[in-house]
């Protein structure tokens, strides 16, 4: 059967395809679909590997009823109208688990980079100001025994306290809408509700899907509840977060500073005051983007469209959480 990617994929993940007996078509040019090709190409095709573009919205699903799945090469199904899939009878899979330990580093680099101010001392090297750090000024924070609460302790989520916890000896606080046990025997995290989280924490670090209930959260009033000494972190969705209030939260001293691996809207543009803060730290959303993790993760998108087009049930589906 025929396969299109959005994108080149990971050889691990065309091995598995054309062994199956699959033909794969990818996207190769240096820029975007127009919404005109990306439908021309879905129509032609049994199955879709997304691997990134803009939204699978119902106008695509609806001109692609013949398709059996769209298997997404990300955990994140935010930029899927799993509603229209589901109606349509579309399978939705993603590729969940093989991704958390990269992208819960990417949190923990976010986390010493904003603490330590690496990025803004990064740059004063760039301007050939090797010597302007005095016994006193432009100082970092240990992170070294204080409290990392994770809003969101699932799979992402456990990592990163995990390795908070081993390395820092950080004392972990969460909240979920369910308690994680596991994390609770293992980690000793301690479950405390939203506002308590704010209250508590000096590391905040964000792993929720991006849903209705968790868009925009971080705003002005949610900024106001945490420590003047706080650092926010998001590897999750840039959604989850007001940037402009949270510039005006660091620019204000409400909270110390932030990290993020996803930004609101992305890309980020140059001229954002954020990436002006000694005490942020931005990358391009490159949570998973190792090479390991992302053949880890082309496999599992390959197995899931493999399955799916033989007609037997998926690995990880994702259609039934669009009620979220
Ligand atoms: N930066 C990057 O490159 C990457 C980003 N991501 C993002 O990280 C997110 C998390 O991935 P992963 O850890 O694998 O997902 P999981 O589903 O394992 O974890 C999500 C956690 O969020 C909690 N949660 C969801 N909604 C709410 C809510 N409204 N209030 C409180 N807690 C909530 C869930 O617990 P409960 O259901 O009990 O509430 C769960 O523990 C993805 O959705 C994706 O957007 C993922 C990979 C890479
Ligand atoms: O953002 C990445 C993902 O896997 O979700």
């Amino acid at each position: 059967m025929k396969v299109f990617a959005t994108r080149i994929i990971p050889a691990a993940g065309l091995e598995l395809l054309e062994k199956a007996g699959h033909t794969v078509t990818q996207w190769t040019e240096n820029k975007e679909m127009t919404v005109e090709e990306r439908i021309a190409y879905c129509k032609d095709h049994d199955a879709l590997l997304f691997a990134g573009g803009r939204k699978i919205d119902r106008p695509l699903l609806e001109n692609c009823r013949h398709m059996k799945v769209v298997s997404l090469l990300s955990v994140g199904y935010d930029n899927v109208d799993l509603k229209a899939a589901t109606e349509l009878g579309i399978q939705i899979t993603n590729t969940p688990g093989v991704l958390s330990n990269a992208t819960a580093d990417t949190a923990f680099l976010l986390m010493l980079s904003a603490a330590r101010k690496a990025f803004f001392h990064h740059k004063r090297i760039l301007n050939g100001e090797w010597n302007f750090s005095t016994p006193t000024a432009n100082l970092g924070v240990d992170v070294e025994g204080k409290t990392l609460g994770v809003w969101g302790l699932g799979n992402i989520g456990y990592v990163m306290a995990q390795r908070c916890k081993a390395a820092f000896g950080m004392d972990i606080i969460y909240h979920n809408r369910r308690r994680n046990e596991k994390a609770e025997k293992d980690l000793q995290a301690r479950y405390v509700s939203f506002d308590e989280l704010l209250q508590q924490s000096d590391v905040l670090s964000v792993h929720v899907n991006l849903t209705a209930e968790t868009r925009d959260k971080f705003n002005m009033e949610v900024f106001r509840k945490m420590k003047p000494t706080a650092i926010f972190i998001n590897a999750a969705r840039g959604g989850i977060h007001n940037e402009p209030d949270l510039a005006a939260a660091i620019e204000q001293g409400i909270i110390w500073g932030a990290g993020l691996d996803v930004t609101n809207p992305e890309p980020m543009q140059p001229d954002n005051p954020l990436l002006q803060m000694p005490t942020v730290a931005v990358l391009p959303h490159i949570g998973s983007a190792t090479q390991e993790t992302r053949n880890a993760m082309a496999r599992v998108a390959a197995e899931n469209i493999i399955a799916a087009l033989a007609g037997k049930p998926v690995l990880n589906p994702v259609n039934h959480l669009y009620t979220l």
